[in-house]
């Protein structure tokens, strides 16, 4: 439970802040937003985050293309003989989803390597895309029984702490440790060099932080 509740929100955090550096129109964009909605007098807070429609995009592109968790497995066991789209799985088989593949799919994503938030974006009267389980193109919290029992407090975490970041702070990159998107998979699917970056304060920052 500490495991899978601490490390998965700093990976993702870190692979947030690592797209924010690499595509500073994005970044510029979750900026004007964050001007709109909460001013620059105040922090953030998290009932803000609510009124936000451009970075929970951004998030959920962020999820699509580098989940923590890309591989839901560990629970998943054939209990008997069955069959799945005329495939034969013998009981006791392990079965293993490969969100990581399904989030890549072009049959499902178009251009499924580009970083677009936009698609993630509804239009009036369009439903939200639901990253909790319910549409399996895209559950990086896994799905059904054995689904993330942290996924709400992972993403309300999460979205706060990237507000506040982004808040604070423009995100540049470092001269000496340009970006690099190499993945490794420990316990989490994490930044095979980890995130270095220059900040630049937006606020006057106070010891309240106000
Ligand atoms: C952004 C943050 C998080 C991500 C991306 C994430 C992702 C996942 C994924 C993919 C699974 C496997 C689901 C499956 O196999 O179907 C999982 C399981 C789990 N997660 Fe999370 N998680 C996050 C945050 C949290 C938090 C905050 C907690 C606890 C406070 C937590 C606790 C757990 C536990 C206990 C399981 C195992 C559930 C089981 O096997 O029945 N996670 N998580």
């Amino acid at each position: 439970m500490v495991f899978r509740g601490t490390d998965t929100v700093a990976v993702l955090i870190e692979w947030i802040l690592a797209r924010i550096v690499l595509h500073p129109e994005v970044q510029s964009r979750v900026h004007d937003e964050l001007d709109n909605v909460v001013g620059r007098s105040r922090a953030v807070d998290e009932s803000d985050v609510a009124k936000m429609i451009y970075l929970p995009a951004v998030i959920k592109e962020v999820l699509r293309l580098h989940p923590p968790g890309p591989l839901l497995s560990w629970a998943r066991l054939a209990i008997t003989d069955t069959t799945i789209d005329g495939y034969h799985v013998p009981k006791g088989t392990t079965a293993m989803v490969n969100m990581w593949a399904i989030t890549r799919d072009p049959q499902e994503w178009p251009n499924p390597f580009e970083f677009m938030p936009d698609r993630f974006v509804t239009g009036e009267g369009e439903g939200e895309f639901s990253v909790l389980g319910s549409d399996l193109r895209l559950a990086p919290f896994g799905s059904g029984r054995r689904t993330c029992p942290g996924k709400n407090l992972g993403l309300t975490t999460v979205s706060f702490w990237v507000a506040t970041l982004l808040h604070d702070f423009e995100w540049l990159p470092s001269d000496q440790n340009p970006v690099d998107l190499s993945e490794v998979l420990r316990l989490s699917c994490e930044m095979a060099n980890p995130l270095s970056v220059n900040v630049r304060p937006r606020r006057k920052l106070s010891l309240s932080h106000q």
